[in-house]
C-alpha cells in the first residue's frame, strides 16, 4: 500500500501545553481512518499540524513523500489535502455556488487573483470554465445543485454541513479530512452523512475524521487512532480500540 500520510515524532507547543505529544502514525492511500480521544487531547492540533493551518514544534509530516515544512495552507491543499472545519466556515452572504467556487479556485495553481483578472483571456475563459466544472461536480456530490443560488445563510444547519464538504470537493483532493462531521447533526443525519462518507471512501478518496460520535467512528473507518493528553495511545481496528484497556481509561478515567 502506498503511504499517503506520514506523521513522525510530531509535537506542538503552546506555551506550557504540549498539545501534540511525539505523535508517529499514518494514512495510507485509500484508507478511512478515524482519531478519537477525550476533549483536549490534542485532535484538531493535530489536524491543523498535518494540513499546514499550525507549524511543528518538532518532528516532521509528510504527503505523497513530500515534506510540508514551510508549504502554506494553500499549498498543501494544491498537493492534493483539503479539509473541512469543526466550526464551520461558510460565507453566509454568498450563495451555495461561490461558497463552493472558493475551493475550486483555490485549488488551481493560479490562485483567486488570476481568476479574477484572467478572465478576458483563453487561458482565462478556459480557467473559468474548469472552476465551474468543479464547482458544479462537488455540489453534485453532496447533493446540493437545487440550492446553488441560494444564500448560505438560508441553507439549514445540516445542509451548510455538506456545503463545507463540497467546497473541499470542488479541490479534487486525494486526501480528505473531516473535523468532526457529525456536530450538531441528528441521529437521521449522522446515519445519512455516514452512508456519505462511505460512498466518497468506496469512489477512492482517502479520508481521515476526527469525531465524537463512536457509532459513526466504529460503524465506518477501517482504523482507528486514539489520542490522550497529546499522546498517540492506540492505533488498531474498531474492535481492538473498543477493547483497547488505555483506551477505556483515558475516556472513563479509571483503571480498566
Ligand atoms: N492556539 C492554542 N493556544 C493555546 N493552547 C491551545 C491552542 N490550541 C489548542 N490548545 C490546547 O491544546 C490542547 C489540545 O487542544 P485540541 O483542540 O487540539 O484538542 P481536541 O482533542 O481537538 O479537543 P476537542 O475534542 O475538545 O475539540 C488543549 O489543552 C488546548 O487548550
Amino acid at each position: 500500500m502506498t503511504r499517503l500520510l506520514d506523521i513522525r515524532n510530531a509535537s506542538r507547543r503552546f506555551g506550557g501545553v504540549l498539545a501534540v505529544n511525539d505523535v508517529t502514525a499514518h494514512v495510507d492511500e485509500g484508507e478511512l481512518v478515524g482519531l478519537i480521544g477525550p476533549n483536549g487531547a490534542g485532535k484538531t492540533t493535530l489536524f491543523n499540524l498535518i494540513s499546514g493551518f499550525t507549524p511543528l514544534s518538532s518532528g516532521t509530516v509528510a504527503f505523497g513523500g513530500r515534506p510540508l515544512a514551510g508549504l502554506t495552507t494553500n499549498q498543501v491543499a494544491r498537493l492534493g489535502m483539503s479539509r473541512t472545519f469543526q466550526n464551520l466556515r461558510v460565507f453566509p452572504n454568498m450563495t451555495v455556488f461561490d461558497n463552493v467556487s472558493v475551493g475550486a479556485v483555490g485549488a488551481l495553481p493560479q490562485g483567486a487573483l488570476g481568476a479574477l483578472f484572467g478572465g478576458l483571456s483563453e487561458s482565462g475563459r478556459q480557467r473559468s470554465a474548469d472552476i465551474s466544472r468543479r464547482t458544479w461536480e462537488a455540489l453534485e456530490a453532496v447533493g446540493l445543485t437545487q440550492v446553488a443560488g441560494e444564500l448560505a445563510a438560508n441553507l439549514p444547519y445540516g445542509q451548510r454541513k455538506y456545503l463545507e464538504i463540497a467546497r473541499a470537493l470542488a479541490m479534487k483532493p486525494r486526501f480528505l479530512i473531516l473535523d468532526e462531521p457529525a456536530a450538531g447533526l441528528n441521529d437521521t443525519e449522522t446515519r445519512d452523512l455516514a452512508a456519505f462518507i462511505k460512498r466518497l471512501h468506496g469512489q477512492g478518496l482517502t479520508v481521515m475524521l476526527v469525531e465524537h460520535d463512536m457509532t459513526l467512528v466504529m460503524g465506518i473507518c477501517q482504523r482507528i487512532l486514539v489520542l490522550a493528553s497529546g499522546r498517540k495511545i492506540a492505533d488498531g481496528t474498531p474492535d481492538a480500540i473498543r477493547n483497547d484497556p488505555a483506551v477505556l481509561e483515558a475516556y472513563l478515567g479509571v483503571d480498566a
